[in-house]
């Protein structure tokens, strides 16, 4: 693999979940391929599970890894074409992932959207500037539009955790105070639309997400239904697709709780954290026995470690 920034640059995903449960299973047999070789993390947002599962991921792999937290330690970044930089931006991204590129074999990039203009985040402006100038192999740390690593942590644990062949996967809005992207969601649903399993999402009106990345899911605003007899629950909140970024309020009572789960009594919890408690989820679901979160966030390690392994592989 050369690239990984959506379940698309995956040949086989049956084989790369494989992967990373058998990694987890044995996290130091190919110390051998990455000896001598070296990860870079560019961060331009915050992380943690991120930041920390791959660097393990790499240092379980043989890798040297470096970490570069470029929106605090980094001079400030120009990423238009054609201006005069005599403003405040000191660096032009074609030098600095240019230069990133001679240090490193594989870089992961992480670059939130704005959430202003549409066409800009959904064409990944910045990820795709970082793969056209460093020349190296690149792993999204969560770009504009997807969260891929997150994503296939989500379906190995989907797959580790499952009691029925085909479970029945909900994705579910949740209320936030601020706009969020939809990185997380889109992501998921493309990855549980490519997956085994029995998908729906459920959301209220204004928030559908966009259509790209959702074909084969079953959408609904009634999240009682949804939730019912689930095998899953994926709890996230998202902005609107359209209009761009905004939020409505009065949509509280999405948020859920064991009440709510009474009807979905064998559901395992999943979000992929931060999360804001009893806002987005209430502590007793996340205190209980049906929340999975912190095993899913474990399970970030080896989903990064199955991807470096495929690029150290063909490098
Ligand atoms: N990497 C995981 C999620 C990152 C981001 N969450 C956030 O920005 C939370 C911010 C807050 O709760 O203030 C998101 O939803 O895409
Ligand atoms: N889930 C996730 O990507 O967490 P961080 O933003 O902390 O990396």
């Amino acid at each position: 693999m050369k690239l990984f920034s959506s379940v698309n640059d995956v040949k086989d995903v049956p084989a790369l979940v494989a992967e990373a449960l058998q990694l987890k299973k044995d996290p130091f047999a190919f110390q051998h391929l990455g000896k001598n070789k070296t990860l870079s993390l560019v961060f331009l947002n915050p992380s943690l599970r991120t930041r920390m599962s791959t660097q393990k991921a790499g240092a379980n792999l043989g890798m040297n890894v470096i970490v570069l937290n470029i929106d605090k330690e980094g001079w400030a970044l120009e990423l238009r074409d054609g201006v005069i930089m005599n403003g405040t931006t000191v660096e032009h991204i074609r030098e600095a992932a240019g230069v990133m590129g001679e240090y490193s074999d594989i870089i992961g990039v992480r670059s939130f959207p704005g959430l202003k203009d549409r066409d800009e985040d959904y064409s990944e402006t910045i990820f795709n500037k970082f793969v056209e100038f460093c020349k190296v192999p690149v792993v999204s740390l969560e770009s504009a539009t997807r969260h891929p690593l997150q994503s296939l942590a989500d379906l190995v644990t989907i797959e580790e955790l499952k009691t029925v062949s085909r479970p029945k996967v909900v994705l579910t809005w949740a209320p936030h105070i601020k706009p969020l992207p939809q990185a997380v969601p889109n992501s998921f649903a493309e990855w549980m639309c490519k997956a085994d399993v029995d998908f729906t999402i459920a959301h209220p009106a204004g928030y559908g997400l966009c259509a790209d990345f959702t074909n084969s899911a079953i959408i609904t605003h009634n999240q009682d239904e949804a939730i019912k007899d689930a095998d899953f629950i994926y709890v996230k909140n998202w902005s609107a697709y359209e209009p761009y970024g905004a939020i409505t309020g009065g949509n509280e009572d999405w948020m859920l709780n064991n009440d709510k789960l009474k009807i979905a009594p064998k559901a395992k919890i999943m979000h992929c954290l931060p999360v804001r408690r009893d806002l987005e989820l209430s502590s007793e679901i996340l205190d209980g026995p049906q929340s999975v979160v912190i095993h899913e966030a474990g399970n970030r390690v080896w989903a990064a470690q199955a991807v470096l392994k495929q690029m150290l592989e063909v490098l």
